[in-house]
């Protein structure tokens, strides 16, 4: 199932505050994509627009190509879970799980038997195959937001719209839930659009981040592409841990405020500027600088962590790369890998 949002702007009920400003955004059938962000730049808004739980907009949403007035709204197949999942409390997990079929039609229903056995491979899934008579009130956050999560799977949606349905898993299991996500994604044929706050869960399970911040998009990208051409620093910090280095252009070089960086030619025109670097980039050069490493450690996950002081400034320095300098040595750091944004200063 493709969704498109065209010019998509949503306003704050009564207010002309736009909580979705302008959003341009086609989401393939088949794709696997994941809306990140701050805290408040619209994720959640933008899911449930998605989902067609936003009655009033400007611009248009069309889901297959169809604008959503022409397409019939209960039929779509949408699984939702969302961040406040609402199980039923009086009825077992098995009970939850199957509702959404339970409360089929009678010809759209199946039979109980492959109600019983669909349950069944849910709970299987989720790992919880023993909880089938279980109440939700017996379950931890965790395995209640599985539940939801095979709850929203039972009538097997084309679309699937996930807001944080990971946030109360402890790391392992989250991890491997969304493993066996992915792969039942890819499995089932779904279309899947997921809203995380963890940059890092949604780059290895995503085809594709769109980056959010204020209501809008500032980037539709592939991991790849948005590690490589981050459109702002944004969406570079966002991504990882930046430095920031302040200077001035002049005659296409850069010239670094701290005279222990080191300058380095440039194509962008004269004036004030900032560069941007991801700290596993800058180099230390021997002897052309006064920076030195006030200390040097190896972390347990095999980085080496450097702090380095400059004329100006202190700096942590995480890194893969391991450099052969004493501690009392003089260098100067090459930040020449980095990147500068048009008009930021
Ligand atoms: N019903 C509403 N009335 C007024 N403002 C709203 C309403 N719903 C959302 N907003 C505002 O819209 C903005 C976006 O909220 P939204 O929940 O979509 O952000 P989010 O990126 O999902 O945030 P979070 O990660 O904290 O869940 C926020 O500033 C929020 O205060």
């Amino acid at each position: 199932m493709s969704v498109t949002l065209q010019s998509f702007t949503q306003y704050a009920p009564g207010s002309s505050r736009k909580i979705l400003d302008n959003i341009n955004l086609t989401v393939e059938d088949g794709a696997f994509i994941a809306l990140v962000g701050p805290s408040g730049a619209g994720k959640t808004s933008l899911l449930r627009a998605i989902g067609g739980l936003s009655p009033v907009y400007e611009g248009h949403l069309l889901i297959d190509g169809l604008p959503i007035g022409h397409s019939d709204l209960p039929k779509r197949k949408t699984g939702f879970v969302f961040q406040n999942y609402a199980l039923f409390r009086h009825m077992s997990v098995a009970r939850n799980i199957s509702f959404g079929l339970d409360v089929l039609p009678r010809k759209h229903r199946p039979d109980r038997a492959d109600i019983s056995a669909r349950v069944q491979d849910l709970l299987d899934l989720i790992q919880l195959p023993h909880l089938a008579h279980a109440r939700p009130d017996q379950l931890s956050g965790g395995q209640r937001q599985r539940v939801a999560l095979a709850r929203a799977l039972a009538t097997e949606p084309k679309l699937l719209l996930l807001d944080e349905p990971f946030g109360a898993l402890d790391p392992i299991v989250r991890r491997t839930i969304r493993r066996w996500l992915r792969e039942l994604h890819d499995k089932l044929g779904l279309t899947t659009i997921l809203v995380t706050h963890d940059h890092e869960e949604a780059l290895d399970i995503a085809d594709r981040l769109v980056v959010m911040q204020d209501g809008r998009i500032v980037q539709d990208a592939d991991a790849n592409t948005l590690n490589a051409y981050p459109q702002t620093p944004f969406v570079m910090q966002f991504l990882g841990e930046t430095l920031e280095f302040a200077g001035e252009i002049q005659n296409k070089h850069f010239i670094p405020e701290d005279t222990d960086v080191l300058p380095f030619p440039v194509t962008e025109n004269n004036g004030k500027t900032t560069v941007f670097i991801r700290p596993s980039e800058v180099r230390f050069v021997a002897h052309k600088g006064a920076a030195h490493i006030l200390s040097q450690t190896r972390n347990p996950n095999g980085l080496y962590h450097y702090t380095v002081k400059t004329t100006q400034r202190t700096l942590d320095i995480t890194t893969p790369v391991i450099t052969e300098h004493a501690e009392d040595e003089k260098f100067g750091l090459d930040i020449s890998q980095g990147k500068i944004f048009p008009n930021i200063r």
